[in-house]
């Protein structure tokens, strides 16, 4: 079956799949999501807020549960602190719109109400994790630029000094902040298409860059999921969700869950730092019916036997994206929990989240599917040797267009131009293909990315790192697969003539320079990286030789 599209009247749309036979583009099967006109002043923090159902206002609905204390902020105190915070950003600093706020501490009750306060007022809120090294936060400084930090004072050790200094969580000045009684707030005039945060990514290629989302992707990105929960079947029956967020909220997955769960007056349970036994005691204690979470932890799930010694028949469901989720790994999670739905999503940093998803209990079924395209979003795919478009059923390259995609990278033209073309479309470096009903289904990796815990590792960092080690000629990092954490990063090592250096003595040089995730796990030494005659890194050559651990071709 075919229909015409509304834009043009000649072209053609399979209504099965999506796919345009004449522009050769995939479209959106969700229905058209309203939403508010670009070119309306709104800040995120506007239009979330307005989307609260006054319900859970009225009712005393908690809005944030510190999972380790038991502290609870309910909805109006949530707001009314976002309120206090706002006016005294305003008249205790010299914030203003379009300055950078870095933003560095694990997740507590007072992360939502800082995010939500600054974006109000148009500052750019830049979080990154606490956990950072000194030259990771070097790097991010001189990425984004910010004329402030807030910090847990842990996190502030190895934070460059900055315009306005930084301010602690756990100062006084900024508990005074929270809770002011002399509000007086002067309105910002927000565009929708100022940058509201940036967030960071390694792209397709090379080290981590600063994407810059704007309030109107995440406005797009939220108001699609308001709407649809009111006109299509919803996976979360429960009247009154309440979600544990084990993610980190400096991430898109973490921060656009966050949003969303406070824009539909949700309960949010976070945990400051990840614990699985505490995590199962949260479940239980709070009664969670779902959970946004990654493969790993959906892993640790199937395979523990302490799942047995908790309640956990509130759990309705788990949205899973950040890595892939295997086929066999979603089966027996379902064997040992029939009344828990797994739903897939897929997004990227760049795609301001989620570009795709399962929606509904019929699509659930689908095991192996990252769901169907967004509402308002449009997808290519491909052919990465042709560069032609592709039809439903064929591999190629996966191309996002919609109005969730970044704006580009911070101070990056040149990575900014080979990711988004001069019509919009993002370049994912995701092999993947929409099957004859519009299911997306991710093939493949194109990109250089390692995925630890369904953290971004770029190759190129560490790499970096490699090089300036004095006894390192040369080095190569790869992904090497682990059942626990999807992939770990291997490096494959050339010594310099002379030099001894261990395998210990690798990681630990790396260890010391990153963020727990980004250590390198396993090391082998070689003769020569092998490259192309352009000079790039062969890392499928490396990872092949790595899996057969063949005797010494290379
Ligand atoms: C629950 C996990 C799976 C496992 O937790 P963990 O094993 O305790 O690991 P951590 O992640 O907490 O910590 C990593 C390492 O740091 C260590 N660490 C920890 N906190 C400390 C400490 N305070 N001191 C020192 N060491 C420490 C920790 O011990 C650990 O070390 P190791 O045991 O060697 O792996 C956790 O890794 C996790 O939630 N990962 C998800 C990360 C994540 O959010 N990724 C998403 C990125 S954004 C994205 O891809 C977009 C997705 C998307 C998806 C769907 C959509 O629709 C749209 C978009």
């Amino acid at each position: 079956m075919t229909t015409q599209t509304s834009s043009n009247p000649n072209a053609t749309v399979d209504a099965n799949s999506g796919f345009c036979y004449d522009s050769r583009t995939f479209h959106s099967l969700r229905p058209n999501v309203p939403l508010p006109p670009p070119s309306q002043p709104l800040s995120l923090t506007d239009y979330a807020l307005s989307l609260i159902p006054p319900a859970a206002v009225s009712t005393g609905t908690s809005a944030l549960i510190d999972a380790a204390t038991d502290s609870r902020v309910s909805y109006s105190v949530f707001l009314g602190q976002v309120k206090s915070l706002t006016s005294s950003l305003q008249s205790l600093t010299p914030l203003s719109k379009g300055h950078v706020a870095l933003i560095l501490t694990p997740s507590t009750l007072h992360v939502p109400v800082l995010y939500f306060s600054l974006i109000s007022l148009g500052v750019t809120i830049a979080p990154v994790n606490p956990l950072s090294s000194q030259s990771e936060l070097t790097h991010l400084v001189q990425l984004t630029k910010p004329t402030i930090a807030f910090a847990t004072s842990t996190a502030a050790r190895n934070i460059p000094s900055l315009k306005f200094g930084t301010i602690l969580f756990d100062s006084p000045l900024f508990l005074s902040m929270l809770h002011s009684n002399n509000i007086n707030t002067h309105t910002v005039q927000v565009t929708q298409s100022d940058t509201a945060a940036i967030l960071f990514s390694s792209g397709t290629t090379g080290r981590v860059k600063g994407v810059e989302l704007t309030h109107r992707n995440f406005i797009a990105l939220i108001g699609g999921f308001h709407y649809l929960r009111n006109t299509v079947a919803s996976n979360v029956e429960e009247p009154n969700p309440v979600s544990l967020f084990t993610l980190p909220l400096f991430h898109v997955f973490g921060f656009f869950m966050m949003v969303r769960a406070i824009a539909m007056g949700e309960t949010l349970v976070l945990m400051q730092r990840f614990d699985f036994q505490h995590m199962l005691k949260a479940v239980q204690r709070y009664k969670i019916t779902y959970m946004p979470v990654s493969p790993p932890l959906i892993l640790a799930l199937a395979k523990s036997e302490l799942v047995k010694n908790y309640d956990l028949s509130s759990l309705r469901f788990l949205g899973s994206g950040g890595a892939p989720l295997g086929k066999d790994l979603a089966h027996h999670f379902k064997a040992k929990f029939p009344n828990v739905d797994i739903a897939q999503g897929y997004g990227l940093t760049e795609s301001g989240g989620g570009a795709a998803r399962i929606l509904g209990p019929e699509e659930n079924l689908r095991h192996g599917s990252v769901g169907r395209l967004a509402e308002n979003m449009e997808a290519k795919i491909m052919d990465p040797v042709t560069g032609e478009a592709l039809g439903p059923g064929q591999k190629g390259e996966l191309w996002l267009r919609g109005p969730t995609i970044m704006k580009g990278y911070m101070g990056d033209e040149k990575a900014t131009a080979e990711t988004l073309d001069s019509e919009g479309w993002l370049k994912t470096g995701d092999l993947c293909y929409f099957d004859s009903e519009g299911f997306l289904y991710i093939v493949d990796r194109l990109k250089e990315l390692i995925k630890y815990k369904a953290y971004q590792v770029p190759p190129a960092e560490l790499e970096h790192i490699l090089h300036a080690n004095p006894e390192i000629a040369d080095a190569a990092v790869v992904p090497y697969p682990d059942e626990n954490a999807g992939q770990i990063p291997m490096a494959y090592i050339v010594r310099k003539p002379g030099s001894n250096i261990t395998e210990d003595q690798v990681m630990e040089f790396v260890a010391k320079q990153v963020s727990p995730y980004k250590k390198i796990r396993r090391v082998s030494f070689i003769k020569s990286i092998p490259k192309s005659p352009a000079g790039k890194i062969l890392r499928r050559e490396l990872v092949d030789y790595a899996l057969s651990s063949g005797s010494s071709k290379l």
